[in-house]
């Protein structure tokens, strides 16, 4: 039986290959499920002699907050298959070729060492067991199931099938071993000795608070209204959601059996998808027609086996193959539309817990054990491997630091108050008036569709906990983290860089500037001991215009200039902590700029300090932001170091 699906999707998520059920002895599946935070840091220091790997495959990180699993019209085959591994891209990185970062020491529990390719075992190499596979291949159930025999012509094409239907659940919950996992979610928020800034738990059985791109999540609801939320397309018009009540809109499954009515249901999907691509083609425009397919379906209740459940997903066979993740949701076998993991909370013994059910495996975490009845995997989110490359010198990496992924504040913040939230239901929409996020931005929401930044302003402010839209609301972007593939890397003449593996665009989130909050109002300008300051001083002209031009299209100009420009109170020093960016450099002609971004309290003073890219990055470009100019001091010295940052336009100094 098998106890859960597994898809593998490969080549910069241009590919999915199912690992259920694929042989047909019993099999251990075994799962690492992290939670969300950016970098997953382990406890030892390791820097590995590794080159950088020059085959890479194009892959624009998935913008956030929508679904942009693939942005073209011509989706990616995605097929299911017994064959197990992806072929190329991220997925043919081999372990021994190169080896993470993570590293920089923290404290963790685990114990264990950054020994993988991707973090699959720094918790110690722990993974979880989330079930054997069948004997028989997993669909030797699906027949036979009665959970679905109330499948019914359209209207009730859904089905609930939460419970089990192959006996008792044999899965082990996520608790069990997140003990020795270093990010972990917990509601201690205090300021201990741990060296986590990210909230952690133990395996003691308490109750876990979600993060929160977690409980963005109908965890009760096979397709949740987040699936459908994350959709960027309008709202199917009024007449698609009497489909579900008038026949005549769908074609109804001859018979009452699962595979019948999944093959019904992605038959009317893959129908309505020919067609929005053939209007959209006439229109010459390129609107994500699985999408609007995926949202009609989902209006109209047209769907199969709308519960969670543990195994077998009634009327999917082995073999099936699909191009679109919404395909995926529509019969009910992965629910999320943009990440990995598909869960459900189920009991063990007097507690709830989460065991995955259907995986996605981007292809950009690889399955440690190059078996392919073993699956580790660790990649729901943004918990990517950072690679430290060194082919300059016998330098074996940068100083010691401690890695965390979130700001740590030394002194508490003037207001813990959370921003006002919206009221929107689903998702913010643009242009919607009565969604105070929007007018908090000024009448617009900050970002597009695709979740790139629409230009540079002093403040975005982006939904938070109190909104009552969804996770996928298109104004989360930054506070669901990291997507990018970051290489930190020996430069010629300016120590340790930053760059990424993956192609940037521009208005693309990258990282938030984590490290020690210094809140004491005065900042030492001289003094260079710390060389992970950073300061909002005011950047050249390429980082301040970073906008439309208002004036352009007769709006009137937001611009800042040098001398409008106000900095804010906010210092981080992530000298003793901090990420990946710690180690961007200054370039007066920067790809990159910083942007404050306020989502979880009201203190303007203090907000995320977020790194947008200024233009298209190219793979491998060294990621630099201007570090902003201070100008001489009073004899006319430049208060500040020798720029080597080889622009033409280099100012020579920066701060
Ligand atoms: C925030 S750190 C950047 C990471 C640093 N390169 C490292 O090896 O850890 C800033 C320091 O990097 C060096 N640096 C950054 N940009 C530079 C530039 N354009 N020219 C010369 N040195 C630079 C300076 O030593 C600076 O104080």
């Amino acid at each position: 039986m098998s106890k859960f699906n597994c898809f593998a999707n490969g080549v910069g998520d241009n590919m999915i290959i199912n690992y259920a059920s694929s042989h047909r002895n019993t099999q251990l599946l075994r799962v690492e499920m992290n939670p969300p935070s950016n970098f997953m840091p382990t406890p030892d220091q390791d820097v590995l002699d590794v080159k950088p790997l020059r085959t890479l495959a194009p892959m624009f990180p998935a913008p956030l907050g929508v679904n942009t699993f693939n942005q073209s019209t011509t989706p990616p085959l995605i097929f299911v298959t017994p064959a197990g591994q992806f072929q190329e891209g991220f997925g043919a990185w081999s372990n021994s070729a190169a080896k993470s970062f993570f590293a920089f020491g923290s404290k963790d529990a685990c114990g264990g060492k950054a020994d993988t390719f991707d973090g699959h075992n720094a918790g110690g190499g722990k993974v979880a067991s989330f079930g054997y596979m069948d004997d028989l291949g997993s669909q030797n159930a699906a027949g036979d199931d009665q959970d679905c025999a109330g499948v019914q012509p359209a209207a009730h094409w859904t089905s609930d099938m939460s419970a089990n239907a192959n006996g008792p659940i044999d899965a082990i919950p996520i608790s069990d071993y997140r003990v020795a996992q270093p990010n972990v979610i917990s509601l201690d928020d205090d300021d201990d000795d741990d060296n986590y800034v990210a909230n952690q738990t133990s395996a003691s059985g308490r109750k876990i608070k979600r993060p929160s791109r977690l409980s963005g999540y109908n965890m009760s609801d096979g397709l949740s209204s987040d699936s459908y939320n994350s959709m960027t397309t309008k709202r199917p018009k009024p007449s698609h959601k009497k489909a579900s009540v008038n026949n005549e809109l769908a074609v109804v499954p001859p018979s009452g059996d699962p595979r019948e009515i999944v093959e019904a249901v992605l038959m009317t999907f893959e129908a309505l998808r020919r067609r929005h691509l053939q209007m959209d083609e006439a229109q010459e425009t390129s609107k994500r027609a699985d999408l609007k397919a995926g949202a009609i379906m989902m209006a109209s209740n047209l769907r199969a086996n709308s519960g969670k459940r543990i195994g077998v997903v009634p009327g999917v066979e082995i073999g099936d193959i699909f191009y679109f993740r919404m395909e995926l949701c529509v019969i009910g076998l992965h629910a999320p539309s943009m990440a990995g993991i598909d869960y459900m909370t189920t009991k063990f013994g007097d507690e709830d817990d989460s065991v995955a059910i259907c995986i996605v495996a981007a292809g950009g975490y690889e399955n440690n054990d190059d078996d392919t009845d073993v699956l580790v995997y660790s990649g729901s989110g943004e918990n990517l491997p950072v690679f430290l490359v060194n082919d300059i010198d016998d330098d074996k990496g940068p100083h010691h630091f401690t890695y965390i992924t979130q700001v740590k504040h030394l002194k508490p913040l003037s207001s813990m108050k959370p921003l006002q939230g919206c009221r929107c239901l689903g998702v913010c929409l643009p242009g919607d008036a009565n969604c105070c996020c929007a007018q908090h931005n000024g009448g617009n929401l900050p970002y597009g569709s695709s979740g790139l930044l629409v230009c540079r302003k002093p403040m975005v402010y982006e939904c938070g906990e109190s909104c009552q839209c969804s996770y996928n609301c298109r104004n989360k972007v930054t506070q669901k983290g990291v997507r990018i593939h970051f290489e930190v890397f020996k430069t010629g003449n300016r120590g340790w860089g930053l760059r990424s593996w993956d192609p940037i665009r521009a208005g693309s989130f990258l990282c938030e500037y984590v490290g020690e909050v210094i809140d004491d109002g005065r900042c030492d300008l001289n003094n260079h001991e710390d060389d992970y300051m950073f300061q909002t001083l005011c950047p050249g002209e390429k980082t301040l215009k970073w906008n439309y031009g208002p004036e352009l299209i007769g709006e009137q100009s937001t611009n800042i200039s040098a001398d409008t420009f106000e900095p804010l109170p906010i210092k981080i020093s992530a000298k003793k902590m901090g990420n990946v960016s710690r180690f961007m450099n200054h370039s007066c002609a920067p790809n990159v700029f910083w942007q404050p971004v306020q989502f979880d309290h009201e203190d303007d003073g203090h907000p995320h300090i977020m790194f947008f890219a200024l233009k298209h990055i190219p793979p491998m470009t060294e990621l630099t932001y201007d570090y902003g100019d201070i100008g001489t001091d009073s004899g006319g010295v430049p208060r500040a170091k020798t720029c080597l940052c080889g622009s033409s336009n280099c100012r020579g100094f920066f701060i």
